[in-house]
Parts: C-alpha cells; sequence; structure tokens
C-alpha cells in the first residue's frame, strides 16, 4: 500500500482515483497536513482549530522565492508565487478561492493578504495590513450570518484588490483576490 499520507502533490498518487484522491487527503489531515497541492491548485483542509505551527511568521521569509513544490505545500507559498509572478511579468495576477460554505476561503484569504502584505516590506512598518484586515469585521457586519455550515457565514461574495505603490516595488503593479 502506498503511503499515501505523503504525497505533498496528488498528481504524484500511483492511482488517481476519487477514492484514492479522498484517502490521501484523509491520511494527510490526520498528521495534521492540511495543505496538499494537485499541481498548482492548494488543497485547503479546515482545522477547524488554529494551528500555530503553520501559521508562524517565520514561514513567510521560509517559502519566500521558493519555487511551488519545493516545500511542504503551503498558503504562504501561492502567495509568494502570486507576488513574484506579478513583479517577474509585469502583470496583475488572480486568485481563486473556491469551496463549499464553511470550508474555510475567508480565512484563507485572511493568510493570503497578511502574506502579501508582509511581502512588500513597507507594510511592516505603515500598518497596512491591519487596516486592510480591520475592514474585514465591518464587511462581516452587514453580510455575514450564522448558518447551519458556519456560524459566521459570509452572505456575500468578496472582490478583493491589492494594488501596490510604485516606489515600494519599483514599478505600478496590483494584485487581485477574489472569493
Ligand atoms: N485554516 C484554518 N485554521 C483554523 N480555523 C479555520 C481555518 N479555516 C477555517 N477555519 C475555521 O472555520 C470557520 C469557517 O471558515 P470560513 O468562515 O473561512 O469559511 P468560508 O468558506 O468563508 O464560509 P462561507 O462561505 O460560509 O462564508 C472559521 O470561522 C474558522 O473558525
Amino acid at each position: 500500500k502506498d503511503d499515501e499520507e505523503n504525497y505533498d502533490d496528488l498528481c504524484n498518487l500511483q492511482t488517481m482515483t476519487e477514492e484514492s484522491i479522498l484517502e490521501t487527503l484523509h491520511l494527510r489531515f490526520y498528521k495534521l497536513k492540511i495543505y496538499t497541492y494537485a499541481s498548482n491548485i492548494l488543497i485547503a483542509i479546515n482545522p477547524n482549530k488554529f494551528l500555530p505551527v503553520y501559521y508562524n511568521p517565520k514561514y513567510i521569509k521560509m517559502y519566500e522565492n521558493q519555487p511551488l513544490g519545493k516545500l511542504s505545500p503551503h498558503i504562504f507559498a501561492v502567495a509568494d508565487v502570486t507576488f513574484r509572478a506579478m513583479l517577474n511579468r509585469q502583470a496583475n495576477q488572480c486568485i481563486v478561492i473556491t469551496g463549499e460554505s464553511g470550508s474555510g476561503k475567508t480565512e484563507s484569504s485572511s493568510y493570503l493578504i497578511h502574506c502579501l502584505t508582509a511581502l512588500s516590506q513597507k507594510t511592516y512598518f505603515t500598518g497596512l495590513k491591519r487596516t486592510i484586515l480591520g475592514a474585514v469585521p465591518v464587511l462581516e457586519a452587514f453580510g455575514n450570518a450564522r448558518t447551519s455550515e458556519n456560524n459566521n457565514s459570509s452572505r456575500f461574495g468578496k472582490f478583493i484588490q491589492l494594488n501596490y505603490l510604485e516606489k515600494d516595488l519599483n514599478t505600478w503593479n496590483s494584485l487581485d483576490l477574489t472569493q
């Protein structure tokens, strides 16, 4: 039997069936590996509890400038490759976050913003991350509601656009997050 829990990328599975995919994700989840790649798509499973081991700020640095797949799957890796693609291609980039209600889209978008603001160095000092993420509860006050799937469910679609200033990046760029 394959050592499924060690497959960081589902594309490496020997047999690609719905059963093998679900079993792999299942086994990984029990080892608290909530992130798995399927090529350049990141699958995130909601752990329903804060896992400090994943979100220590040192990981932002660790994933910086690393190609996708070199290190263990992580949402910071997605943020970093997107940020680099924007700089290298001089073009807007888009991250699409999708999943059923309560799967963790809002939470994931916060981690992405956290990482993307940290990557543009200046925000460390301007508190921009706090300002952007501070708007979230205000919007949620208007558009969230408790449902059977999620105590704080977004009842609206979100389009978040992060614009970077030329003086920060040496070029005008913007980056979109769509949820
Ligand atoms: N990576 C995570 N780590 C810890 N807890 C998480 C994570 N992702 C989600 N959760 C938990 O699951 C709850 C639901 O997640 P979230 O609100 O992000 O789902 P959603 O996909 O945006 O749902 P909806 O579509 O209903 O708005 C969060 O309030 C949080 O408690």
